[in-house]
């Protein structure tokens, strides 16, 4: 089992650059099927999902070829024809529930087994479901298998219950070669909607409104090829923030959308920290104590949750006490019993918890148990007095491109064993 042997209280100083989106990169591949031709996706995270991925298409009929230096896959989808991802697929990670949307757009028919992934709480698709049913398709579900099929797809408008980005993707997916408009109400917001809304766009859709809460979908009768640059990942950047403000360092995050930061940028000024903009990069320096803030997270562009888990290890040592409200996903504190291994003072009710700054952590063994919760313990493990062994690292390989190799450039003392 690989681990990481972290030694806590180095500063990190220096600059680095942040690789593309995770979770627009786990939509944006799948959404491949939809061209039947060769697209070119650049600046993909070098990360499990994207490999696990492509490897999934592979098996479908695609050729596949990522080169993980240059980040770059050329995927050509002209010889999918169908598309039943059996559990074995579909169980080693969410996204793979994006296979529907483009399978059923591209076929009018797709098998999909449910999809797998971290463990933070229940992920429901019944608005994905509802979509495909307002676009004319008949799904059913057997065997753990979810069965989509329509005789012909036809726009339709789609209020969502709850503000959901898979759905709003995967319905985006479906439609974009149905007959006639879609219009999607209560649509997502986040960044990589937007980014999958591009590239779809790059390969003949046509959709309007993405970043709003409408999107209009008007259908196109073929999709074609192209070439594409995945954003940078705002997860990725947030949480080498929060690492910097951990050990009160001083950092360019480069490469970057400050924009997508926003919620990050202003929770890291609360507690203290000095954060100066300059184009596509943030400078992150710690000047004083850090004090201690409320986090709700939220729809964009309110906190994301997936930046709950390091931001609660970061808050474990600031001064005073912290309430930290965690609106979308009920698993997600599974990180809290191993940073208590590591002397933090958090209690959890519910979806809340309550975290009472403490001077200082101690290093100790802890456990990943899903990809942000090994973040978090990678923060805590920096700040730490003493060292850090942190267990169940593919879980951070899930989403974190060469995270070692960066930590290290920026000074920290950290090693794989
Ligand atoms: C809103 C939000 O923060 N979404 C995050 C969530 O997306 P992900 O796509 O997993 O989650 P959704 O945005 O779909 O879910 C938002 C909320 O809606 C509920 N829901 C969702 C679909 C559905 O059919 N029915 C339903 O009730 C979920 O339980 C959840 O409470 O995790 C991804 C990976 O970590 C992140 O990239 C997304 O930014
Ligand atoms: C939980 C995450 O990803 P996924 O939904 O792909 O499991 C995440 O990116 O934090």
């Amino acid at each position: 089992m690989r681990k990481l042997l972290i030694e806590g209280g180095h500063k990190l100083t220096g600059k680095i650059s942040i690789s593309g989106f995770k979770n627009a990169a786990v939509a944006i591949i799948p959404a491949s099927i939809l061209a039947g031709d060769k697209c070119v996706i650049e600046n993909l995270p070098n990360i499990r999902d994207v490999h696990v991925l492509g490897e999934i298409l592979e098996e479908l009929g695609a050729t596949v070829a990522f080169d993980g230096e240059k980040k770059v896959m050329e995927v050509d989808t002209e010889l999918v024809l169908s598309c039943h991802a059996t559990y074995e697929m579909a169980k080693k990670l969410r996204a793979s529930y994006y296979l529907l949307g483009a399978a059923l757009g591209r076929f009018k028919k797709a098998q999909v087994a449910f999809p797998g992934g971290c463990d933070i709480g229940t992920r429901p698709i019944d608005q994905h479901i509802k979509g495909f049913e307002a676009l004319g398709a008949k799904v059913v579900i057997e065997h753990g298998i979810i069965h989509a099929e329509a005789e012909e797809l036809v726009g339709a408008e789609i209020y969502l219950d709850v503000v959901s980005v898979g759905a709003t993707i995967n319905i985006m997916l479906a439609a974009c070669m149905a007959k006639g408009t879609t219009i999607i109400d209560n649509a997502a917001k986040e960044p990589h909607v937007v980014d999958v809304a591009n590239f779809l766009n790059s390969m003949g859709a046509d959709i309007r409104g993405a970043g709003t809460d409408v999107i209009k979908i008007h259908g196109v009768e073929k999709m074609h090829g192209c070439t594409y640059s995945v954003i940078p990942d705002q997860i990725e950047a947030g949480t080498f923030m929060i690492m910097a403000a951990a050990t009160g360092g001083d950092v360019i995050i480069d490469n970057i959308i400050p924009k997508h930061l926003d919620p990050i940028t202003a929770k890291l000024r609360e507690m203290g920290m000095e954060i100066e903009e300059n184009g596509e990069s943030l400078r992150v320096v710690s000047n004083s104590k850090l004090k201690a803030c409320n986090i709700k997270t939220l729809v964009y562009p309110g906190f994301p949750t997936d930046l709950q888990q390091p931001m609660s290890a970061l808050l474990t040592v600031a001064n005073g006490t912290s309430i930290v409200a965690e609106t979308i996903y009920e698993g997600r504190f599974k990180h809290v019993d191993e940073l208590k291994r590591m002397g933090a003072k958090i209690k959890v009710e519910g979806r809340v918890a309550v975290i009472e700054g403490t001077s200082r952590l101690s290093g100790a063994t802890v456990s990943a148990t899903d990809l942000r919760a090994g973040a978090a313990l990678v923060v805590a493990g920096l700040m730490a007095e003493g060292v850090t062994e942190v267990e169940n690292v593919q879980y951070i390989d899930r989403g974190y491109d060469s995270i070692e190799n960066k930590l290290l450039s920026l000074g920290a003392k950290i090693k794989r064993v």
